[in-house]
């Protein structure tokens, strides 16, 4: 149990510290005095942004020997490290065989040097950084500033140095400009809090953008931990790519969307390919994009199960040719749906185990959104499966 006294607090810089005796130690030695809340083994510093506090909470003993360090609201922090436990029990994956070289045109890329099964995870990576994605446009850039340059005094020397030497693309100080370069979007649960975030990854940080990836990054709420997996066999030799936007996007949209997001010109395979093969790749796009408009919009006045199956064949068949494979959760329980409302129940079981299976490889991960997985385990419930 921990006696707790408020420390003297200044607003503008300081969180209000809470001292702690903690007689757990009791009898034996003298108490020792600790910050409230073990899990941050270093002192908060905050700036006061437009709407509201802003600190640095920063542990070194985060997983395997890393730190890592929360931009946030003091409770949305608390929160968010509430996942340290399962962060440290999480399996380990080794990264020994993998390598960073020098990739033509893209700076540095990771190469796996031993051949990978689909679905096999290729790394899970700690995060070093959580930064709310908020708090740049509610602090001063120099307060900005002084929360980047502090996480990154916070962090163990080996983090520090790890994260400066990654790629520098964009703008800003270098930690920002790292930031910038590399972090990920990610949705801890940070409480009632509700904030967007910042993830930067060190390992996930050194795998280029390719627009028909071979693997897929998914976050995990849960333990905070960024999994890569293999979307398809990978062999020995092969340079590791995931796509930082969506994947369905035709080619002018992921031009302009790496451009203007990332500052870089996409020389992946599908951008560098012919222009009668991209012109070809881009009709098969707009034409899944108007198949899943039309999909989406039927109405008990419009419904037809024959088109629709006719219709979820062809998108089917596009995603084959294209790699959208991991989109079509929806249209597996689709025609599941389709398939009970004809009294087909084999068949709506074969799609509603597809469409579970489909979600569960990829999109939802332990602690991660679950009513799509719930959704489809009723029915199949109700299917008796
Ligand atoms: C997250 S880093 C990836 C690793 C980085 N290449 C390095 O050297 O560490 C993102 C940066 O890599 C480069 N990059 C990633 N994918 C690329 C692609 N498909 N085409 C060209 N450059 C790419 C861009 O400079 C981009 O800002």
């Amino acid at each position: 149990s921990l006696q707790c006294a408020t420390s003297d607090y200044n607003a503008l810089t300081q969180p209000q510290a809470l001292l702690c005796l903690d007689d757990d130690n009791a009898p034996g030695g003298p108490p020792s005095l600790r910050v409230k809340n073990g899990k941050w083994s270093q002192e908060p510093f905050c700036v006061a942004g437009q709407a509201k506090t802003y600190c640095t909470h920063t542990t070194s003993d985060f997983r395997n020997g890393h730190g890592v360090s929360v931009i946030a609201s003091r409770e949305a922090a608390n929160a968010i490290s509430s996942a340290f436990p399962a962060s440290k029990a999480a399996r380990y994956i080794s990264e020994e065989r993998l390598e960073v070289s020098r990739i033509p045109g893209k700076g540095k890329g990771l190469i796996t040097r031993h051949s990978i099964q689909r679905g096999d995870t290729i790394l899970l990576d700690s995060p070093r950084i959580i930064a709310s994605a908020q708090f740049p446009s509610h602090v001063s850039p120099s307060q900005g500033a002084s929360l980047f340059s502090t996480i990154l005094d916070q962090l163990p020397g080996t983090d520090r140095d790890l994260l400066l030497s990654l790629d520098k693309s964009i703008s800003g100080t270098d930690i920002e400009n790292v930031m910038k370069t590399n972090a990920f979007a990610c949705q801890p649960d940070d409480g009632e809090v509700g904030d967007g975030y910042m993830c930067l990854f060190p390992s996930v940080s050194r795998i280029n953008h390719a627009c028909r990836p071979n693997a897929h990054a998914r976050f995990i709420p849960k333990s905070l931990l960024m999994e890569i997996k293999a979307v398809r066999d990978i062999e020995a030799g092969e340079e590791i790519s995931i796509s930082y936007g969506r994947i369905d996007l035709k080619h002018a949209e992921r031009q302009r969307l790496y451009k203007e997001g990332w500052n870089f010109t996409c020389t992946c395979n599908s951008c560098t390919s012919t222009a009668y093969e991209i012109a070809g790749s881009d009709q098969r796009r707009a034409r899944f994009e108007q198949l899943r408009k039309l999909l989406e919009n039927i109405t008990s006045e419009t419904y037809d199960a024959q088109q629709i199956v006719a219709w979820e064949k062809e998108v089917m068949e596009i995603s084959a040719r294209e790699g959208l494979d991991m989109l079509l959760a929806g249209d597996y329980e689709r025609l599941a749906y389709v398939y009970a409302g004809h009294g087909m129940n084999r068949d709506a079981k074969i799609w509603a185990t597809k469409a579970k299976e489909s979600l569960m490889e990829w999109t939802v991960v332990d602690g991660g959104p679950g009513n799509e997985i719930r959704r489809v385990e009723d029915f199949l419930g109700e299917l008796g499966g």
